[in-house]
């Protein structure tokens, strides 16, 4: 590969940015870490500052930086503190950053990532929320901003490798049609509930949710595959990143999570990625593309996988990916308040607030309040972001009661 990449790495201290730390680690020479983020695991920022010398560190609030700076005082770290949400859309737009990963969980990582893309940048994006939330927004900064846009989200990810360049560079300059697509097949674990019966859905605990069976991640994504939530967030995604309307989307459920998605396309064909279920292959993909990087996973063997399952995903059980594509179908802000409701709601389940079953009832019910809301603008975005948000708390206490 040619020049060095110089990258902002936004929720560093997470499981995407730790894989991707682990890649920098592995090819020193050609990429340089200019910015790290974090939010409460400050040791683990200080300790990535020691060990790739940003330039910047961005935390939440004055007092995180106070204690950061100490611990870097103690290391020796001359990386800069920086607080605020506003110092986070500040290093994903630095001019002599190239790359963005984009890997804080949740709404709250949208504004930088949409500052990187309105900025110009290539946007490794992870944070899926960004498109669910402001989906036609942010695809319109990355035309209007010149931004390079690859999906890390595996599925994405393997869909992107599969269709032809000229398409998935431009996804709007055509169709799916005129590119010879038929359907988008997204597969999915199922998640550890996947073969649980509904009756006993209601008593599963927090920790048996966040139990992937195949990838290891963060604690929302991982609640939200236990609800089939991540995979209709991921049919958004999809939607969005691929011009795809939600009818040629079709989730498949595949146990091993050994093919990561498939293209079906007009002449019967169907193109698919395989791999071991370890991040760090899609982050390298987006790291170096075109190009390809060795990542240290493991190669896949197919002896030991021995066979490939494919299930129709269950709406009864799994009602968080119809109430997804409903949204959609929808439009105007009830992605958004989808979103929004589902965050409050999974929230408050690792918490010990409201049972499993719980996260759909909420999300239907403020759905039903604000699904109808607008979205033309980014302040109509949020504040039905917030109506959401508010609502979804309000259910919950009344479900308490
Ligand atoms: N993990 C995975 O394999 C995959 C993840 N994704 C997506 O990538 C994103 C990150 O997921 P994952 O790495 O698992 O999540 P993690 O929970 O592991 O990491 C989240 C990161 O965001 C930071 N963060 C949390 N809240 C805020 C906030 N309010 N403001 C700024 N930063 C914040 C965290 O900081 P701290 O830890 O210091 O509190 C951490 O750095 C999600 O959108 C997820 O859906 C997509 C596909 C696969
Ligand atoms: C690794 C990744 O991309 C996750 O989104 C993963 O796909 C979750 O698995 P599920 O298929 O269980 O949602
Ligand atoms: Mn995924």
């Amino acid at each position: 590969m040619s020049a060095t990449r110089r990258l902002t790495i936004l929720g560093a201290t997470g499981s995407i940015g730790g894989s991707t730390l682990d890649l920098v680690r592995q090819h020193p020479e050609s990429y340089q870490v200019v910015a790290l983020t974090g939010s409460t695991q400050l040791d683990k920022l200080a300790a990535a500052c020691t060990e790739f010398s940003p330039r910047f560190a961005v935390v939440l609030d004055e007092h995180a930086a106070e204690t950061l700076r100490q611990l870097l005082r103690r290391s020796g770290c001359e990386t800069e503190v920086l607080c605020g949400t506003q110092a986070l859309e500040q290093v994903a737009t630095l001019a002599d950053v190239d790359t963005v990963m984009a890997a804080i969980v949740g709404a709250a990582g949208m504004p930088a990532t949409l500052a990187a893309a309105r900025a110009g940048k290539r946007v490794l994006l992870a944070n899926k929320e960004t498109l669910v939330l402001a989906g036609q927004l942010f695809m319109d900064a990355v035309r209007e901003g010149g931004a390079e846009l690859l999906p890390i989200d595996s599925e994405h990810n393997a869909i992107y490798q599969v269709l032809p360049s000229n398409f998935r560079e431009n996804p709007y300059a055509s169709s799916l049609e005129e590119a010879g697509i038929n359907r988008l097949l997204l597969t999915a674990s199922g998640g550890p509930f996947r073969t649980r019966l509904l009756s006993e859905l209601a008593a599963v605990t927090p920790q048996e949710a966040i139990r992937h069976p195949n990838w290891s991640m963060g604690q929302k994504i991982s609640v939200d595959s236990a609800s089939m939530m991540n995979k209709g967030l991921e049919v958004i995604e999809a939607h969005w990143l691929f011009n795809a309307p939600a009818s040629r989307i079709k989730v498949v459920v595949h146990p091993q999570s050994v093919i990561h998605s498939m293209v079906e396309y007009v002449d019967g064909s169907v193109l698919a990625q395989l791999g071991c279920p370890d991040m760090r292959i899609p982050i390298a993909y987006g790291m170096a593309y075109p190009h390809r990087i060795a990542t240290g996973v493991s190669r896949l063997n197919l002896f030991e996988v021995g066979r490939l399952d494919f299930e129709e995903p269950d709406l009864q059980r799994f009602p968080c990916l119809a109430l997804a594509y409903a949204a959609l179908a929808a439009g105007g802000a009830a992605t958004a308040v989808l979103n929004a409701a589902n965050e409050v709601a999974v929230a408050a389940f690792l918490q010990g607030r409201v049972r499993f079953t719980d996260i759909p009832r909420l999300i239907e019910a403020t759905l039903s309040e604000h699904g109808g809301l607008p979205a033309d603008s980014l302040a109509e975005l949020l504040e039905a972001d917030k109506l959401a948000r508010q609502s979804a708390a309000v259910a919950m206490v009344a479900l308490a009661c």
